[in-house]
């Protein structure tokens, strides 16, 4: 188990350090227009999750478009910083 900060900074590492089978490697270099498109994917299955399944499988599905989320943040340079401001 990780918080957003924890996963934040590990897929930060994974940008710099390139490990051969990473996700996330494989995402960033697929671009912004990629993950922007995975990111709205990932959010209609989080709203059918909550309206037509369990609470954990909407749990899943919430963790899915937080981690996407977070790769176009380290795709753009995007900080912890830079988005915590506006909340
Ligand atoms: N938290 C996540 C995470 N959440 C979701 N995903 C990926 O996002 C996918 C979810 O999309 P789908 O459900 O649509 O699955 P899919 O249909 O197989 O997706 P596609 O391959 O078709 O795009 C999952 O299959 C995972 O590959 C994640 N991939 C990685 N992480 C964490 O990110 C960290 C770094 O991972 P790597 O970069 O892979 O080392 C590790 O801590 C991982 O646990």
């Amino acid at each position: 188990m990780k918080t957003f900060d924890e996963l934040f900074a590990e897929l930060g590492q994974k940008a710099l350090s390139r490990p051969e089978g990473s996700r996330t490697v494989a995402e960033l270099d697929a671009g912004v227009h990629a993950i922007g498109k995975k990111i709205v994917e990932e959010a209609a299955e989080v709203w059918m999750a909550a309206e037509y399944e369990s609470d954990a499988e909407a749990a899943e599905e919430i963790s899915q478009l937080i981690y996407h989320l977070q790769v176009l943040m380290v795709a753009k340079g995007l900080t912890l910083e830079d988005v915590y401001r506006h909340l």
